[in-house]
């Protein structure tokens, strides 16, 4: 399973590259507006540093709902660096746009995934990636990770080439839930990705080994 860091936060973004489990990086229009980073031209520049900063795919997300203006700015977002892969909303629109970037060679990752057919759809017109949000199903009252469980079985059975990546990540359980239900990626913010590497008995067994060492 691919790890990618889920801000626009550039710090962060070095911190989780230099721990070496990076893969990628996933931002949203929140988590752009979180970092100040507001204006086209400011938000074109910060999609170009991050490609500078990660050597892997970088998810970089259309604010156009007709199916002309999602193709006008993908276009734009994709020109900025060959690891750009397009996001784009689960609309009709989206799904429409989804097909016509698949066919000029343009990777997308469907965002706002909260159900298999939303799904289905997405990796039907050639999705690189589906982006089903496991936490906010979670704040709804459902079980968020039942769904990866769901699409990892049919896009099995289906031999789909879509990705499932893992998004609205909330803590380090979901990351592990993620990795045990087939998830291909998962997208997290940088505190559950450092939090797997808590455990108490790490902490009091390498305590003990320290202090004996001392003799
Ligand atoms: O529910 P949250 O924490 O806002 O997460 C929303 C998710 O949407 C995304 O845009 C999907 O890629 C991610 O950036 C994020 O994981």
């Amino acid at each position: 399973m691919k790890f990618f860091i889920d801000t626009a936060n550039l710090a962060q973004i070095k911190e989780a590259h230099e721990f070496g489990v990076l893969d990628g990086v996933t931002t949203n229009p929140s988590l752009m507006h979180k970092e100040g980073i507001k204006g086209h031209e400011n938000i074109l520049q910060h999609y170009k540093t991050i490609c500078e900063l990660v050597d892997g795919d970088i998810s970089a997300e259309v604010v156009s709902t007709t199916f002309d203006e999602i193709i006008k700015e993908g276009k734009e977002l994709a020109a900025l660096h060959p690891n750009i892969v397009v996001k784009v909303p689960m609309i009709k629109d989206g799904v429409k746009a989804i097909k016509w970037f698949t066919d000029n060679g343009i990777r997308t990752n469907c965002t706002l995934i909260f159900s298999a057919g939303q799904a289905i759809l997405a990796a039907k017109a050639g999705a690189a990636y589906v982006s089903p949000f496991i936490g906010r199903i979670d704040d709804s009252g459902w079980d968020g990770t039942e769904l990866i469980g769901q699409l990892s079985h049919i896009f099995n059975v289906q031999g789909y080439h879509t990705q499932i990546l893992a998004a609205s990540i909330r803590s380090p359980l979901h990351i592990i839930k993620c990795a045990e239900l087939g998830a291909h990626v998962v997208t997290s913010p940088l505190e559950p990705i450092l939090g797997l590497l808590k455990h108490p008995l790490t902490d009091l067994g390498l305590a003990k080994f320290l202090a004996d060492a001392k003799g």
